[in-house]
């Protein structure tokens, strides 16, 4: 019997059948999973990245296998990083469903929204997991399309006084700002945005870092979600030294995070081994989340996408 071909479920569709309160769930069952390091449960090789030279960007092939639950994944992912003023798209991906005994495509999904929504989620997790809990403020370092889907998760599951952000030109804050559903505070600069602040998400596409040790409270909790090359920045040795370090996956963050591997820092734990409940949580100090991003992230969220899907269509 010929299978039938894939659905194709598209950019709105993938967005209204997600939402934050499912997709938290599925990525805390997911990640744990992952740093079982049990092959039944997770095959997942670090991402494969070919350098597009020419256009300053980046081909990210994602696959992953979950046995015990049936779910073959991969994302095809392209980044780049476009000069200020480039109409073009900093980030395009799709990502493939596929049925692990027959091997065909179930389902092509757009993969911006799930490579958005689930980032910003696995982002969540970590503050759920290492802020303090009478932490007040937020800031949020850059305002691009992370910085949105950070602000909505955020503030949808956590109840923070103010929100800051801040963007190299005050002007794009301000009309990032006007963009949100809430009031925010547009800073000047980095120093002025993170004094105080409690829980710190790093958004940019820099290079180099831009938040600095000597700027942060300590017991803060940092989110450290770009720079995603080996010799990319975004925190400095100082903060990398004087906090306990977080990652999704050690294999990952010791092949492509600047942050990391730069400084020369002990990764203390992944957030598997919070949510597994065989590392602690270091609460009392400052903690860095370095997120890199997972292909077993965009496996869950994706399944999850496909269930919702098949249960409207049935
Ligand atoms: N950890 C993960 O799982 C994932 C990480 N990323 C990374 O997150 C970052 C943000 O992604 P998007 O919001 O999609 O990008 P975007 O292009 O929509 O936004 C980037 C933001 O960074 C700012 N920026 C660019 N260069 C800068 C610099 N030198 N200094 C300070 N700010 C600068 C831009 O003005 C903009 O506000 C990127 O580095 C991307 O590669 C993206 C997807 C997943
Ligand atoms: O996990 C992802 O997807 C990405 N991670 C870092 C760079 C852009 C895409």
């Amino acid at each position: 019997m010929a299978e039938s071909p894939p659905v194709v479920i598209w950019e709105r569709e993938v967005r209204s059948l997600l939402n934050y309160s499912e997709l938290i769930q599925r990525l805390e069952w997911a990640l744990g999973k992952f740093s079982k390091r049990d092959s039944a449960e997770v095959i997942q090789p670090v991402r494969t990245t070919v350098p597009l030279q020419k256009h300053n960007g980046f081909f990210g092939v994602m696959p992953c296998y979950m046995e015990n639950d049936g779910i073959l994944c991969t994302k095809l992912v392209n980044f780049y990083n476009r000069p200020t003023g480039s109409t073009l798209p900093s980030t395009q991906a799709i990502v493939m469903l596929l049925d692990p005994e027959y091997g065909n495509v179930k389902a092509v999904m757009n993969g911006e929204v799930i490579t958005v929504m689930r980032t910003a989620a696995v982002s969540a997790i970590s503050a759920k997991l290492l802020m303090r809990t009478d932490s007040e403020v937020l800031t949020i370092l850059g305002t691009g399309k992370q910085a949105t889907s950070h602000y909505d998760v955020f503030t949808e599951i956590f109840k923070f006084k103010e929100v800051r952000v801040w963007s190299r030109s005050k002007e794009r804050g301000v009309t990032f700002a006007g963009t949100l559903n809430g009031p925010v505070t547009v800073c000047e600069s980095v120093e002025e945005a993170v004094k105080g602040a409690d829980v710190i998400v790093t958004v940019t596409r820099s290079t180099e870092p831009v938040l600095f040790g000597q700027w942060v409270k300590p017991g803060a909790h940092i989110a450290a979600v770009g720079a995603c090359r080996p010799d990319w920045r975004e925190l400095d040795d100082t903060l990398m030294k004087q906090s306990v370090v977080y990652v999704d996956s050690r294999e990952g963050a010791m092949t492509e995070s600047g942050d990391v591997v730069l400084s020369g820092v002990q990764v203390f734990a992944e957030i598997g081994d919070l949510i597994n409940g065989t590392k602690p949580a270091c609460k009392e100090k400052t903690t860095v989340f370095k997120s890199l991003g997972l292909g077993v992230e965009d496996a869950a969220s994706a399944q999850l996408v496909y269930d919702k899907w098949k249960s409207n269509v049935m």
